[in-house]
């Protein structure tokens, strides 16, 4: 079946979800840049946007404690999705997913080394976990932006795991062979730890613009710590951790162990001050993608009004749609209510019901 783009933008434009979770079928046309998806708890919100995780990353967002993806009494899970980039024709994505394994294809095929169509930024549970968490989550989110600004730097970053692997074989064989890796160890590393701090200082000032709209991020900062101590030669440290490493049979310090932390002169955030923390981290991200030529993200909200004040919450609410970014947002409740995304951009609104759920 054709359908037609119903507008001129960039962005998702029809959506087919087959057999996912507590979605038993549900087909629509999204035919304004926000799209708003209330029901009940249960009715199937989050996993709504999950298809839209599933289809543009080939993974979910949710953990194994989740349970099975296919509804219970289906053979299989399908997903699909037209989209029509600013430049080019329209593109047809799927997923699919039984118990053989799964497929996630894109039609026409991107290019090798080419960047994905476009960015999905996730706002959802736990999100706080990020400001929280453990330094490799950051690691990990600092490194998924810059390597979509900058696509060729992926063989950079597999070259320095390829050799942070073949060092740590080495430390656990115990026969002093790591030091044969050292230098080109060293040579990856410090690439590496160039790229990142260069992101990161475009990152940190567009995080100062944006926290200008929020008093209680006065004399927050974002800090890149590269993984070994500032002024002291990577080789100079590997030396002087090298007993330890060889007693741990691991790689002590280098890319591998830095961190972006998220410093407060004050202390710590409250749970709706540390989510507030992450959207601003994403918008300023996109600030950058934006000025390094991507195309706008598409955004997931999941419940983004749940812990902020009404105040905080269009605030954020204004920034997301300044990105000109086309949005998917939960609410919860059955009557439809619109809350924050009353204001702005055209939108439309999907109600789940029974209708599309498995009985
Ligand atoms: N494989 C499956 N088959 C059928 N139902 C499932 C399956 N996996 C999960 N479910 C159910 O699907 C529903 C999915 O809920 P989901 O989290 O998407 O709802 P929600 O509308 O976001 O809820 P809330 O407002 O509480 O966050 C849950 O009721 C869950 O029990």
């Amino acid at each position: 079946m054709e359908h037609s783009a119903a507008s001129t933008e960039s962005g998702l434009y029809w959506l087919k979800i087959e057999s996912l979770r507590n979605l038993r079928r549900i087909e629509l046309e999204l035919d304004s840049p926000v799209l708003v998806v209330t029901g009940a708890n249960g009715s199937g919100k989050t996993t709504f946007l999950e298809s839209i995780y599933l289809l543009v990353r080939g993974r979910s967002f949710r953990g194994s404690k989740a349970g099975p993806l296919t509804t219970h009494g289906a053979i299989q899970t399908c997903l699909e999705a037209l989209y029509r980039p600013a430049d080019r024709l329209p593109l047809r994505i799927r997923y699919r997913k039984d118990p053989t394994g799964s497929i996630h294809e894109i039609h026409p095929p991107l290019g090798p080394g080419e960047r994905p169509l476009f960015q999905v930024k996730l706002i959802g549970e736990n999100t706080q976990s990020l400001v929280e968490g453990e330094p490799s989550l950051r690691r990990r989110f600092l490194d998924w932006n810059l390597l979509y600004a900058k696509p060729r730097l992926i063989q950079l970053h597999q070259d320095f795991n390829r050799v942070l692997m073949q060092r740590n074989a080495a430390l656990r064989a115990g026969r002093g062979q790591e030091r044969l890796w050292d230098l080109v160890f060293i040579e990856l590393a410090e690439a590496m730890d160039r790229q990142r701090a260069r992101f990161h200082a475009e990152w940190q000032a567009e995080f100062q613009r944006l926290s200008a709209a929020y008093p209680f991020l006065q004399g927050v900062e974002l800090c890149y710590e590269r993984g070994w101590p500032e002024g002291r030669e990577l080789s100079e440290t590997l030396k002087a951790v090298a007993d330890q490493e060889r007693l741990r049979g691991y790689t002590l310090v280098g890319p591998a162990r830095a961190d972006c932390r998220v410093r407060s002169a004050h202390g710590g955030f409250s749970r709706g001050q540390a989510k507030a923390v992450v959207v601003l981290l994403q918008l300023a991200a996109e600030r950058v993608h934006q000025a390094h030529g991507c195309p706008p993200a598409l955004w997931l909200l999941d419940d983004l009004e749940a812990e902020l004040d009404s105040a905080l919450a269009s605030r954020l609410w204004m920034d997301i749609q300044a990105t000109g970014g086309q949005v998917i947002a939960t609410r919860v409740g059955q009557e439809g209510g619109l809350g924050i995304f009353a204001q702005g951009k055209a939108l439309s609104l999907v109600r789940l019901t029974q209708a599309q759920q498995s009985g």
